[in-house]
């Protein structure tokens, strides 16, 4: 085994791998684009408001008052002009006619004998208020967010140059696992086949169900990692990490010609983890078998790898302040679980998902320090988890 790189240069060296590989920008309608980084600015197709939009419900006048009332102008028309002394209905969102002076709101508005009256104010949008045709919104490498996507739209576009989302499929391995009843008399439940496929869509991918579980002798992984490979950018296995008994992943992946981009972290839980390339270019995570550290790899290696993958940055950390001590772990960087309010949780093992079930993700504790209460420290945050 090589010596496990520091956990910082993991999360970089996965972006990395996933940047450099991200495939070509395409125009991709709003659902496939969403999630991705815009590979060129986003620009505006036409004014933004296109026409003066009356902000409010009442009544266009033009020239001085009282206005004589006839006809509406409702939004999805194109109203006729009006001339001096004229009022029509107006509604909200509906193109302002030609010559109008001003608005007066429904509830400001006299109406008497076919005529209104009431004060007058310009209460509408001009055209290109908010953006000029042509006028760069965004420039290239915004994340496509929701609202990015809403304001494309307002803008004129269907679809948006973005890098396609990545299909990623998770193979569980071990003949100890079961994917219904209890767990006894050796077995227990597949714990990481219903969880691990939510953190890869939660993170950006494309991913199916789990495939699985995969019996515990190396002509059954590499069979296994093949089919997944055949469809999928990203292969994200379980167990048979380490190098015991039936521990094949290592010679699996020796076999299928993938090369290591890492290959263990000094990190604690989750050491075992790696990444590998196959020669078409595709990837491998071997995500170790305890749960807890499963999930230690798909923070630490996987969600950067995706963000790459899509044109993303590196998922910046957020921070926690610590509501108390927090001990280190040597020369590895220690990730512990903390809820919101920066406290410790029970049931941290890394066999054990209890604790993570509570938490708001991972204090980073770096290496050859503690931590101390009231610190503030980093703090890795699980894909899906919205504490
Ligand atoms: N001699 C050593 N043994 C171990 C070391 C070590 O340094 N020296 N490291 C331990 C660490 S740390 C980890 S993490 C595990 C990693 O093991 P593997 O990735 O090879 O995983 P397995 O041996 O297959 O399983 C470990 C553990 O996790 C359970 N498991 C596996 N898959 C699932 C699943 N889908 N759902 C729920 N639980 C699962 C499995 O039953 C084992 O209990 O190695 C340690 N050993
Ligand atoms: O590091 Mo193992 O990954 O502790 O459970």
């Amino acid at each position: 085994m090589t010596d496990p790189i520091a956990w910082d240069q993991a999360r970089e060296t996965a972006w990395a791998a996933g940047y450099d590989a991200k495939p070509a920008p395409s125009e991709l309608p709003f659902a496939e684009a969403a999630g991705s980084a815009l590979a060129a600015p986003l620009v505006a197709v036409s004014d933004l408001p296109a026409f003066p939009t009356s902000a409010v419900d009442g009544w266009a006048v033009a020239g001085p008052g009282p206005w004589r009332i006839g006809g509406k102008a409702l939004a999805g028309h194109v109203p006729d002009a009006l001339g001096a002394g004229a009022a029509v209905k107006i509604a909200t969102g509906a193109q302002v006619p030609e010559g109008t002076d001003g608005i007066i709101r429904l509830e400001h508005a006299e109406v008497a004998d076919g005529v209104v009256a009431g004060p007058v104010a310009r209460e509408w949008r001009e055209a290109g208020e908010e953006a000029r045709h042509g006028e760069e919104l965004l420039p290239a490498g915004t994340p496509v967010t929701p609202p990015v996507i809403g304001l494309a739209a307002a803008a004129g576009h269907l679809t948006l140059p973005a890098h396609g989302r990545p299909k990623a499929r998770v193979v569980v391995f071990g003949d100890e696992l079961l994917t219904s009843g209890v767990s006894g008399k050796g077995r227990i439940r597949d714990a990481l086949g219903p969880m691990v496929p939510h953190m890869l869509t939660a993170a950006g991918a494309d991913a199916g169900p789990s495939l699985g579980p995969v019996e515990d002798t190396l002509e059954a992984h590499v069979a296994a990692l093949r089919e997944a490979l055949a469809d999928a950018d990203l292969v994200c296995t379980t167990g048979g990490t380490m190098v015991g008994p039936v521990d094949h992943l290592h010679a699996a992946l020796a076999e299928i010609g993938a090369e290591y981009v890492l290959n263990t972290v000094a990190v604690r839980p989750g050491f075992p983890m790696l990444l590998a390339r196959t020669a078409d270019g595709k990837f491998v995570a071997g995500l170790p078998g305890n749960p807890q550290s499963a999930v230690i790899a798909v923070v630490t290696v996987v969600a950067p790898l995706l963000a790459g993958l899509r044109g993303l940055p590196l998922p910046p950390l957020r921070t926690v302040e610590l509501a108390e001590d927090v001990p280190g772990r040597g020369s590895f960087t220690h990730l512990a679980l903390v809820d919101p309010a920066g406290r410790r949780l029970a049931h941290h093992g890394s066999a054990m998902l209890r604790g993570l079930a509570s938490a708001a993700g991972f204090a980073v504790v770096p290496p050859g320090s503690e931590a101390a209460a009231g610190r503030s420290v980093g703090l890795a945050t699980v894909p899906g988890v919205w504490q």
